[in-house]
């Protein structure tokens, strides 16, 4: 049982050398890659709190979770244990479970699912399924969870056909863009190694660490945003970028124009 905490227990090892920064410490910059969840999660805890407190508070889970997201990829880069490995990809399923529980368009639900909160045990018990087969083959768990985000791109496509709201499609393609520039790094970190290695630049890892976060935070706002103009129409969302609007670029998060009466009136 001790052995599953051991340092280099797990059978995963990423691009970066070992042990070359400190002697505690297996991949130095992958760890302290890693507290950029630290930043973004209060961030966006802030900033969706009005969308949330008119939607449902288990919107919170979602950045909840990835703050425990950031605690395990820091525990495992620092050990590459085998119990790190699978509290770092376990914690992201739970992250996903909750984003499709919360915003999975109720139009795509299974013809027998009747409402979202059905639907959400039925993500639940799929959830625990999933949790229980991932250590039959640890090894193919991150590739399985890379699977969930052509989910997510294709559900999006799907949804944004139709779409002509230029802020909608401009928060649509940075989000995908920042996906494909940090699934770049993740796949080249994993199987280019030896090239980054000769030119001694093995920072892919953590690359991605930070913009998976950043294409977390622009792509849950989309896919909110989307689900607010159906789910709650009368408070009027819109989309802005903190720090400043005006820029054209931060972080982006919902603002309801609609009060209390004008849902009143409605
Ligand atoms: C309709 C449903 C909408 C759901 C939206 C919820 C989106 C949030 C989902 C996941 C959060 C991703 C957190 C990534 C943490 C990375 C930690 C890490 O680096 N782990 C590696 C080991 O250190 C491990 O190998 C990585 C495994 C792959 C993880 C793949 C996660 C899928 C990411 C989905 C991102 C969606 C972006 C949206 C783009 C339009
Ligand atoms: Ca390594
Ligand atoms: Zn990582």
């Amino acid at each position: 049982m001790a052995g599953v905490f051991s340092y280099e227990s797990s059978e995963v090892d990423w691009c970066e050398d070992n042990y070359k920064h400190s002697e505690n410490i297996v991949e130095f910059f992958n760890t302290m890659s890693s507290f950029v969840f630290f930043v973004i999660s209060p961030i966006m805890l802030y900033l969706l709190h009005p969308y949330a407190k008119e939607r449902n508070l288990a919107v919170h889970l979602v950045w909840i979770m990835m703050i425990f997201v950031g605690i395990f990829s820091l525990y495992f880069h620092m050990t590459l244990s085998f119990m790190g490995q699978m509290l770092d990809e376990l914690s992201i399923l739970w992250v996903l479970a909750i984003g499709y529980s919360l915003w999975f368009p109720r139009r795509h639900f299974p013809s027998f699912i009747k409402d979202r909160k059905s639907f959400s045990r039925l993500v639940f018990i799929i959830t625990v399924v999933t949790t229980i087969s991932s250590f039959v083959k640890p090894t193919a768990n991150a590739y399985a969870l890379n699977l969930f985000a052509i989910h997510i791109l294709y559900s999006l496509c799907m949804e944004l056909k139709s779409c002509t709201d230029q802020k909608v499609l401009r928060l649509a393609h940075a989000s995908v863009g920042l996906w494909v520039l940090a699934i770049s790094c993740w796949i080249s970190d994993r199987f280019t190694c030896s090239f980054w290695q000769r030119i001694n630049f093995c920072y892919l890892h953590a690359i991605w660490h930070i913009l998976i976060v950043v294409a977390t935070a622009y792509g849950s706002t989309l896919v909110a945003y989307l689900d607010a103009s159906l789910e709650i129409p009368y408070s009027l969302p819109d989309l802005q970028y903190w720090p400043r609007d005006n820029w054209g670029m931060g972080i982006p998060y919902i603002v309801l124009k609609g009060t209390t009466k004008t849902r009143k009136r409605c």
